[in-house]
């Protein structure tokens, strides 16, 4: 019997390995954009999830932003079909709010929750790769960006309000392992021309600034990068537990919002004062903090001459006796 190929012998085992951790009996569907990493995703999950007892669906979103994307999406679906996939199609419109690329996302993230919802679907499998994730990092990076975003994307999670669970099982795996895959399992990939758009700085840090760190830097840069945001995962999460474990205690309502004892925030080492600040307005008014913002919050505790009220997205912060306090109001979004 011929050996498998290499390429699909990586992209099965690391579908196996997500896919193990889901009950028998239940669905998974994977979001199939077409394209070579999503597509080695659904064939290695239509292989996978009967020997799992799972059951595995497929769901493409036809964003209608280009000619022809009804026809690729149609196309995606049949071959899913032909792997053993059940296929869907959801056509969407999408607006401008953001931008289009992220009002796609935010369409796309939409239908998938909702069929994630009517399936009952024990997981939703994206395709996102090391490749994705060494980008994200690099990206955050240049932007000066904390630790929650130089973590990347979770190879797993789960959302707060849907219950939606999502699962990454490619991101340990290279995306020229995806496309070796397609290429020996004999699937022809969907090739997005905004992929390869250089007008959008992930494009340009696709091809150019990562091929450039790897061939002066050596191999290995990307993977080195995909660690990173590994280790921050952990810090970050070790954070939220902390933040969580303190906040009851420290955080009391106010007159139009909420308050937190200045003591409490000046026993806290600085790392995690800026990050319950940040929490505070983040779950309270559903706005984000800049760093320069967090520091000026924060200078209500460690330097406080009797500075008067802060302007915040969503909120104002002022120094109220032992206590510092966020109320509605403040510079909008
Ligand atoms: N139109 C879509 N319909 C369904 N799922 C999508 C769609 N676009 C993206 N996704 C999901 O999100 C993941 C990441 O999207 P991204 O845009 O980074 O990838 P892509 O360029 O579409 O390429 P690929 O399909 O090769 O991952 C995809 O792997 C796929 O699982």
């Amino acid at each position: 019997m011929p050996s498998l190929n290499p390429a699909l012998a990586e992209v099965r085992r690391a579908v196996r390995a997500s896919l193990s951790a889901l009950p028998a009996g239940s669905t998974v569907i994977v979001a199939l954009s077409g394209g070579p990493d999503s597509l080695a995703l659904a064939a290695a999950t239509a292989f996978e999830a009967p020997k799992l007892g799972l059951r595995a669906a497929s769901v493409t979103v036809d964003h209608g932003l280009q000619p022809g994307s009804d026809e690729a999406a149609l196309a995606a679906a049949r071959t899913a079909a032909e792997l053993g996939l059940d296929p869907l199609v959801v056509s969407v419109e999408v607006g401008t709010a953001g931008g289009p690329e992220a009002a796609a996302r935010e369409a796309r993230y939409g239908v998938l929750r909702d069929a994630a919802r009517d399936a009952n679907a024990a997981a939703v499998l994206l395709g996102h790769t090391l490749d994705d994730q060494a980008e994200t990092v690099l990206l955050g990076l240049a932007r000066g960006a904390g630790a929650t975003s130089l973590a990347g994307m979770a190879p797993d999670r789960t959302d707060d309000d849907s219950g939606v669970r999502w699962l990454r099982p490619l991101l340990a795996v290279r995306r020229e392992t995806t496309v070796a895959a397609c290429a020996a399992a004999r699937l022809d990939p969907w090739l997005d021309p905004h992929n390869r758009d250089d007008r959008f700085r992930r494009v340009r840090v696709r091809e150019r600034v990562l091929p450039l760190l790897e061939s002066e830097l050596g191999p290995g840069v990307a993977e080195a990068l995909a660690r990173t945001a590994e280790q921050l995962r952990e810090d970050a999460q070790a954070f939220d537990d902390m933040i969580a474990e303190t906040i009851e205690d420290i955080v009391e309502p106010a007159e139009a919002g909420i308050a937190i004892s200045v003591a409490a925030l000046a026993a806290n080492p600085p790392a995690l004062r800026h990050r319950i600040i940040r929490h505070v307005v983040q779950s309270e008014f559903h706005e984000s903090l800049s760093r320069s913002q967090t520091l000026e919050v924060a200078r209500l505790v460690t330097d406080y001459s009797g500075q008067g009220p802060i302007d915040l997205p969503g909120c104002r912060a002022r120094r109220v006796g032992r206590l510092v306090e966020f109320s509605a109001g403040g510079s909008g979004a």
